[in-house]
Formats: structure tokens, C-alpha cells, sequence
């Protein structure tokens, strides 16, 4: 059996078409363009590189986005004044501040000053705990990004095992709601698991997000299932990997995602797609009032 490659580049750019007509149509009939703040403290390569692609998409989506850089010195509180700032800054819909920040400056603080109207991200404590009971205003991108792409193969969710490998706030644990919401039957493996290939041969759906090249090898992975690679290594030699041996993978799959042009391309989809339904909502006065 050879996987069927899903191409997460042609998924990602029927969604973004349909998204410009979204940024389109509001303009016409509001007068509104979806404005994105992506504010960015330090200088990490990483870091920079990731910014780039999404200010790049909002760009070619028709979204205005500022890029707000910040030295890596900015005492904590001179980040949330700025966050307070593009909170009541009407022509702002998104606000995202790209992690991981300086260690002198407290995540939790950052992400709790975004106002969860403008939490395009999901990473606000109120649409964290919204993926417990299904309640997000915004649903995180890369998770959303998952879902997205089973959706768009008809890979059906319910009833099925989903096995996420990895357990971080912002991949493996809201990945695993997402997809327990939809019914599925979840494990979460992370590095503590003792026998990570006992879980892996159970998954009808294996979700990877562990940032350990070839970590899933085809020895435990089950025969026919959908193997969905979030991770995203760069080698030293220059290239670009995820968490999944995909040569050895795809021969025993029925379905896998390349790394890149497979979820990476679905997460920055996202984002512009949460972007704009905060722009709708401001648009159409439909955002959830009294909210922080
Ligand atoms: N394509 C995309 O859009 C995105 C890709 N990524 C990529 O996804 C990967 C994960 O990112 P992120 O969640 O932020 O990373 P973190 O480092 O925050 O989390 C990694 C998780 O994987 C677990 N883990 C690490 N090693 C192993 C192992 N050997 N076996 C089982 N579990 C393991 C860790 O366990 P423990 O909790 O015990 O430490 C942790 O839960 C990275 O490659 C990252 O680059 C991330 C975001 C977006
Ligand atoms: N705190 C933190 N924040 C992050 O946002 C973060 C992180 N850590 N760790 C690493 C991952 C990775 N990530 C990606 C974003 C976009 C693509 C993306 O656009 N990928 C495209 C293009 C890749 C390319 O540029 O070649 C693709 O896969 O086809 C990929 C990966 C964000 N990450
Ligand atoms: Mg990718």
C-alpha cells in the first residue's frame, strides 16, 4: 500500500481564495479591512521566519497586517501597554504575539492581556478552556489547521482512535480536545510515555507534534492509517523535516502529509481565516460583548 500524499499547499490555497472573497465582500459592503498585529519580541531567526510567511499570506489575502518588533530588552509591561493599545484600536481584529518570548516575560501575563475577541491565535486562557467544553471564539490554527485538512479528505473523526503524539499547550493538547469534541476515542503520548509504539499501533488516526525527526517510524504505525505530521525540524544540513520517517511512513499509511507543504501551509490558512471572522463579527457588531 502506497498513502495518498495530501497536499497541504492545494488545500491551503482553495481556502485562501475563498477567504479573499470573504476580505473582498467585507470591504464592499462594511467598509471594513481585516487588520492583523503580529508583534514580535527578539530576534530568532525561527522566529522571524515564521512572521514572514504569515504577514506574506495576510498580504496576498487582501488583510492588513503590522508587524510590531520589539528588542529583546522590553520590560513586560511595556509589551502589555502595546497589547492594550491594539486592543482598543478599532482598525485591529487580530492580535498575535509570537512565542516563545524572552525569559524575563511571563507567557501566561502576555496572553491573558489579548482581548479574547482579538485572540486569533486561541492561546487566551478563556478559548483554552473553551476547548473543554467546545465553547472557542477562536480555535488555535495548527489544531484547527488538523481538522481541517481530515475534513477536506472526508476522513471521518467519530468513533475513531486518534493518537496524538506530544503534549504542548499550543499542538498536542488542544489537538486532542479538537478532536475528542468530535467524538473521537484520544490518547496524548508525550516523552514520559514508556511504550510509545504500543499506543501509535492503535491509532486509526496518529497526529504527530513532538519536534523529534523520524520519531514514527512504519514499525508502529498501524497498517492503513492516517498519519498527519505537524512537526517541523530544519536539519543541520539546511533541510526541512517533520517528525515522521514519511519515505518509510507512506508505504504503510493510507493517507500522510508531507513536510513542508502539509499542515505548516493549513496552520498560516488559519489564521487568516480567524482574522477575517473577527473583522465579520466586528463588521456585523456579533462579537461577544464584555469579554476580555
Ligand atoms: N506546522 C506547524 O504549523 C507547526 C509545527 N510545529 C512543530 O511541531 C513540533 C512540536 O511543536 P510544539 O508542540 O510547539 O513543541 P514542544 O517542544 O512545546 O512540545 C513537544 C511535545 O512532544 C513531546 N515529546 C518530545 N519528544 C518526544 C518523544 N521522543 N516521544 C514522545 N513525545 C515527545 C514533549 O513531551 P513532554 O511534554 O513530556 O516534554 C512535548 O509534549 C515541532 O517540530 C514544531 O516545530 C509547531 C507549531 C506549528
Ligand atoms: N513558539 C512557536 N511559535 C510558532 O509559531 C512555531 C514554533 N514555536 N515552533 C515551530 C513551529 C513551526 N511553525 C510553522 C509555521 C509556519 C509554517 C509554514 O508556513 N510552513 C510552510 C512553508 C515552509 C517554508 O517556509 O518552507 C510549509 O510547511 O509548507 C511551518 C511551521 C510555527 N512554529
Ligand atoms: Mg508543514
Amino acid at each position: 500500500m502506497s498513502a495518498k500524499i495530501i497536499d497541504g499547499t492545494a488545500i491551503a490555497a482553495k481556502l485562501r481564495a475563498e477567504y479573499h472573497l470573504r476580505v473582498d465582500d467585507l470591504k464592499a459592503r462594511h467598509g471594513v479591512t481585516p487588520g492583523l498585529a503580529v508583534i514580535l519580541v527578539g530576534d530568532s531567526p525561527a522566529s522571524r521566519s515564521y512572521v514572514r510567511n504569515k504577514i506574506k499570506a495576510c498580504q496576498q489575502a487582501g488583510i492588513r497586517s503590522d508587524l510590531i518588533e520589539l528588542s529583546s530588552q522590553t520590560p513586560e509591561d511595556q509589551l502589555l501597554e502595546r497589547i492594550y493599545a491594539l486592543n482598543d484600536d478599532p482598525g485591529i481584529h487580530g492580535i498575535l504575539v509570537q512565542l516563545p518570548l524572552p525569559p524575563h516575560i511571563r507567557v501566561s501575563s502576555v496572553l491573558e492581556a489579548i482581548s479574547v475577541e482579538k485572540d486569533v491565535d486561541g492561546f487566551h486562557l478563556y478559548n483554552m478552556g473553551g476547548l473543554v467544553t467546545g465553547n472557542t471564539v477562536f480555535s488555535p490554527c495548527t489544531p484547527y489547521g488538523v481538522q481541517k485538512i481530515l475534513e477536506h479528505e472526508n476522513i471521518p473523526v467519530e468513533g475513531r482512535n486518534v493518537v496524538v503524539v506530544g503534549a504542548s499547550n499550543i499542538v498536542g493538547k488542544p489537538t486532542a480536545l479538537m478532536l475528542m469534541q468530535q467524538d473521537a476515542t484520544v490518547v496524548i503520548c508525550h516523552k514520559k510515555t514508556r511504550d510509545l509504539g504500543h499506543f501509535t499501533l492503535l491509532a486509526d488516526i496518529l497526529v504527530v507534534a513532538a519536534g523529534v525527526p523520524n520519531l514514527i517510524v512504519p514499525q508502529i504505525v498501524r497498517t492503513g492509517a492516517v498519519v498527519i505530521d505537524v512537526g517541523f525540524n530544519r536539519l543541520p544540513d539546511g533541510r526541512i523535516v517533520g517528525d515522521v520517517d514519511f519515505e518509510g511512513v507512506k508505504e504503510k499509511a493510507s493517507y500522510i502529509t508531507p513536510v513542508p507543504g502539509g499542515v505548516g501551509q493549513m496552520t498560516v490558512t488559519m489564521l487568516l481565516h480567524n482574522t477575517i471572522l473577527s473583522a465579520e463579527r466586528y463588521a456585523t457588531g456579533t462579537q461577544r460583548a464584555g469579554m476580555r
